[in-house]
């Protein structure tokens, strides 16, 4: 029988399991045994003495090139579904499978549930032209009752008659040690031979895997595949590649999005609140306030309909132009390999994939965030007489101002109230605390406006209220008054305190700002002086240690009648309360007229350019969010990871893989600012004291505070710093090196520059960090790594190779993952998609990997390689995104991609994406 399945016939199949296969009805079905979070049953397949393949005509015999495709069939459901398969074995009756087949934890499996093997020869392996040989099939059951769980099944023709071979089914169980297990099956395959001796060491117990049920909450749908290599000394190790969706691609954005609904619907109202202004100003703001708030309409439909997205955690490429996910990052997946090889501790190396973060549903037209930043810049630079010219550092400062005083203002009037609670219950310790915690924050309340922007801020608002024109000269300094306010001239008041043309006096601000100092200082007075009373009083009168009052007679003299300290305090908290209150209604006006007149002099561009960077900072961020929770909980149990966390933060490295040719220049400018916008993000940990785990968002555009919940028991673990919330930076680096056809087209008749100035700038901000990281980390840490690793060597040379202006220059992107495996980071590859490109790239680090750090066999690189791209992970991801199980290569681009970029044959073609 032959059966011809060309590349498209696989469409529509999935490996991954189905909620039909869990679907077991109201039967009782028999558990197997298994560790949690770790997968249920894991199997590895060999035949031996299969039949010739029917010789073609005119045709000498020849040898099968065998592939197993493994179903699954579960009890009480209609019929089995595909599940997995191997790679193809060339030209041998014996053939030796290195991808074997892992059901993870979750996947529904049964002792009862049936496994049936159908082994095909595969004539072309480039059109994927199989014949059938024969099938085998066993219940989980039977395996795993078998001597030794192995079992040596017949295969059999399709009608059950002739035996054409044998199929070997055995367990595995990552992690067991099989000393001195020895399998003397020899592969023969193209003159690859290899005794085959399953020798594991013991698992590392330090791989943090009762974090996992907390990491299963974050990550989703997992898709596991298994692959047995041999090492250079003939020994195997076995390889788990894994490949999970996260709720945070969807929980990020809304977490986001809401932030910024509620910081612009703040800003609208301080716009509204600015008071009257001449028409001119005031036309210009009824005009902004029309923009800002359909804005906010539109965040605020874009969260109505992801919030109808429960429970999603993947949005897919061919979704990335839609409108409604356009905040949502494309095809996240955390890509993980795990190795268990002989002698050697088991590993983890995990990438993040996850698309270019790029604003596609406003296109790239006009180019991305890089060009478009620069050159709006530019523009309102010379917007001529209307506007003051504010740089955006000095907007980003008033948006700082004016949230610290939003924040700073309440606390000090908490503080204040508790000072008086602590009067009213006379009671000095608690009067001293309350009084440190009140002078604390009115100091950084008071430092936060010594800024020359407030002042010129008030100066250009006084000018755009109705007949304001500037009183030259102001009056001379007069000389520090430093008497309370209740001595001064009384304080204005709050809306006549409003300068009107010709009574601006430049230097009210100061001494109103002054009246806070001041106030506070006169509190600071009144308590010491009741403090030192009431001790003389105490003292001349005596008292119990219970604070009752001793019998013995009262010195006249220095004795005081208790004294109230409440009445005593409350008008001063209350002539403080006011100062703020005055200092807080200057402050805010004029700041937000700093952003109104941001916002007249560029709009519409300004709004959208908000929206822009709002979108591709919201995909970077869910990315990162996801790589950090993930890098912390797989490293909890190293102290060295802790210490570096809160000493000098973490690296995080992107690979991208752009091309600086039409369209993909936009989308690299988008990420190039997404990615450094993200140097904006701290991390806080906190105990999570319920179920939900899912990570807060706090603070806003200019600064974020993820705070990442963990539970009690690993809380515990992490250093004291940590515990008290000290904020955990990170440090993103991005290298990008384009390596298809667009590229070659880039790098004979285009332009080169943006990936090359990418490159260098990066390379600066690493070597920045890895100066901090050889300052901060104690020495016996960094001769730890430096000895291994050599990290100064390969930034030289990562320095020589971007300099050195190479054409799709690969090794650059492979020195800088290494720099940042070595220094504990965070890794992430992207292209458009992370689909096609990134999946050949993260598949080539995995086996190199596997080459340089596991001693996989040399003979066997390429094997290892084309067993992961034909039947791994990635081919499920591109399954996944476009319905397909082909890369969407052809051969034009693949002739223009670096060697080992290239799929192997078969499993490339038309893809609709
Ligand atoms: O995952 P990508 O590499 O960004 O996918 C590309 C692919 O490389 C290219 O050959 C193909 O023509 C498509 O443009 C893919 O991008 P999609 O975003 O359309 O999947």
């Amino acid at each position: 029988m032959e059966i011809k399945e060309e590349g498209a016939s696989e469409e529509g199949q999935h490996f991954l399991p189905t909620p039909q296969a869990n679907d077991t009805g109201d039967f009782q079905f028999t558990s197997i045994q298994k560790t949690p979070n770790e997968p249920q049953l894991e199997f590895i397949l060999a035949c031996r003495g299969l039949s010739r393949p029917a010789r073609d005509r005119g045709r000498r015999p020849r040898e099968p090139n065998a592939l197993v495709q493994v179903s699954v069939a579960q009890p009480a459901a209609p019929g089995p579904t595909r599940y997995a398969s191997t790679e193809v074995v060339e030209g041998t009756r014996d053939p030796l499978f290195l991808t074997g087949v892992t059901f993870p934890s979750e996947y529904p499996i049964y002792e009862e549930t049936k496994i049936k093997l159908t082994v095909y020869d595969v004539k072309d392996k480039a059109h994927d032209t199989r014949s059938f040989l024969g099938y085998a099939s066993f219940t989980v059951g039977e395996l795993l009752r078998s001597k030794e769980q192995l079992l040596a099944l017949s295969l059999r023709t399709s009608d059950g008659g002739k035996v054409v071979g044998t199929i070997e089914v055995s367990v595995v169980k990552m992690g067991e040690i099989e000393d001195g297990e020895a399998d003397h099956v020899t592969t023969d395959v193209q003159g690859q031979k290899c005794a085959l001796v399953c020798e594991c060491a013991a698992p590392d117990g330090g791989s943090g895997k009762e974090n996992l049920p907390f990491l299963n909450a974050v990550l989703k749908n997992p898709v596991c595949k298994l692959y047995r290599f041999p090492t250079s000394d003939n020994k195997w190790m076995r390889i788990r590649e894994q490949m999970s969706e996260s709720i945070l691609s969807f929980h990020i954005p809304k977490e986001l999005i809401s932030l910024h609904i509620k910081e612009d619907l703040c800003r609208n109202q301080e716009l509204k609140e600015l008071g009257e202004l001449s028409p001119h100003w005031d036309n210009l703001r009824k005009n902004v306030l029309t923009h800002c708030d359909q804005m906010v309409n539109m965040y605020q439909d874009i969260l109505t309909e992801l919030s109808k997205e429960t429970g999603s955690s993947f949005k897919s490429s061919s979704s990335k132009g839609e409108k409604t996910l356009e905040f949502v990052p494309i095809n996240l997946h955390l890509q993980r390999m795990h190795v268990h090889s002989p002698h050697l501790k088991d590993a983890l190396y995990d990438v993040i994939t996850v698309g270019a973060p790029a604003a596609h549903f406003q296109g790239f037209k006009n180019g991305g965030l890089r060009k478009l930043l620069h050159r709006f810049e530019m523009e309102r630079r010379n917007t001529g007489y209307q506007f003051i010219y504010y740089s955006p550092e000095n907007t980003a400062k008033a948006k700082e101002v004016l949230s610290n005083i939003n924040q700073l203002q309440p606390l000090i009037a908490t503080h204040a109230d508790l000072l008086l609670n602590s009067a009213s219950q006379h009671s000095p310790d608690s009067l001293k605390n309350s009084l440190k915690m009140l002078s604390e924050k009115t100091e950084l309340f008071v430092h936060a406006f010594k800024d020359q922007l407030v002042r010129s801020a008030l100066l250009a608002l006084y000018t755009a209220r109705p007949g304001g024109v500037p009183k030259k000269p102001p009056s001379p300094k007069s000389s520090a008054d430093d008497s309370c306010p209740q001595d001064a001239p009384p304080l204005v008041g709050r809306q006549d305190s409003i300068p009107h043309h010709s009574d601006y006096d430049e230097e009210e601000w100061d001494r109103v700002w002054a009246n806070v100092g001041k106030s506070l200082n006169c509190i600071i007075d009144m308590v010491d002086k009741l403090i030192a009373r009431d001790g003389a009083s105490e003292g001349g009168g005596g008292s119990s240690k219970d604070g009752e009052k001793d019998a013995s007679p009262v010195d006249p003299i220095t004795a005081h009648p208790k004294e109230d300290w409440y009445e005593q305090l409350c008008p001063l908290i209350c002539a403080l309360k006011d100062c703020m209150g005055e200092v807080v209604n200057r402050a805010k006006q004029s700041l937000a007229f700093v952003l109104l007149q941001e916002l007249a002099a560029g709009l519409p561009q300004c709004l959208m350019l908000t929206l822009r960077r709002d979108v591709v900072f919201s995909q970077a961020l869910a990315g990162l969010v996801c790589g950090f929770i993930i890098k912390l909980h797989t490293s909890l149990h190293d102290p060295g990871f802790l210490q570096q966390l809160h000493t000098v933060g973490l690296v995080v490295q992107y690979e991208g893989l752009l091309s600086t040719y039409s369209d993909e220049i936009g989308m690299l400018e988008d990420m190039a600012v997404g990615i450094s916008d993200l140097k904006k993000v701290a991390f806080k940990i906190i105990e999570a004291k319920s179920n939900d785990v899912l990570p807060v968002i706090t603070g806003r555009r200019e600064h974020y505070v993820v705070e990442v919940k963990l539970p009690a028991r690993m809380f515990e673990v992490l250093p004291p710093p940590v515990r008290e919330g000290q904020l955990l930076h990170v440090h993103p680096v991005l290298f990008n090196v384009g390596i298809n056809e667009q590229q070659t087209l880039a790098d004979r008749f285009g332009d080169v520059s943006l990936q090359e100035s990418i490159n260098q700038e990066n390379f600066e901000l690493l070597k920045e960090y890895y100066a901090v990281f050889m300052e901060k980390m104690p020495p016996d840490y960094i001769s730890h790594f430096q000895e291994q690793n050599d990290l100064k060597g390969l930034l030289e040379n990562l320095h020589q190779n971007i300099q050195a202006k190479k054409r799709k220059n690969v090794e650059i992107m492979w020195l800088a993952a290494t720099i940042c495996r070595k220094l504990n980071g965070i890794r992430f590859t992207c292209c458009k998609s992370a689909k096609d490109r990134t999946s050949m790239s993260v598949t080539l680090e995995q086996c190199s990997i596997l080459r340089d750090e596991h001693q996989l066999h040399k003979d066997f690189f390429i094997r290892a390689l084309d067993c992961m791209r034909r039947e791994g992970c990635r081919i499920e991801n591109v399954l996944k995104n476009v319905k397909c199980r082909k890369y969407a290569f052809n051969m034009l681009q693949l002739m223009a991609f670096p060697k080992y970029y290239r799929p192997p044959e078969g499993t490339y073609g038309k893809a609709d994406t």
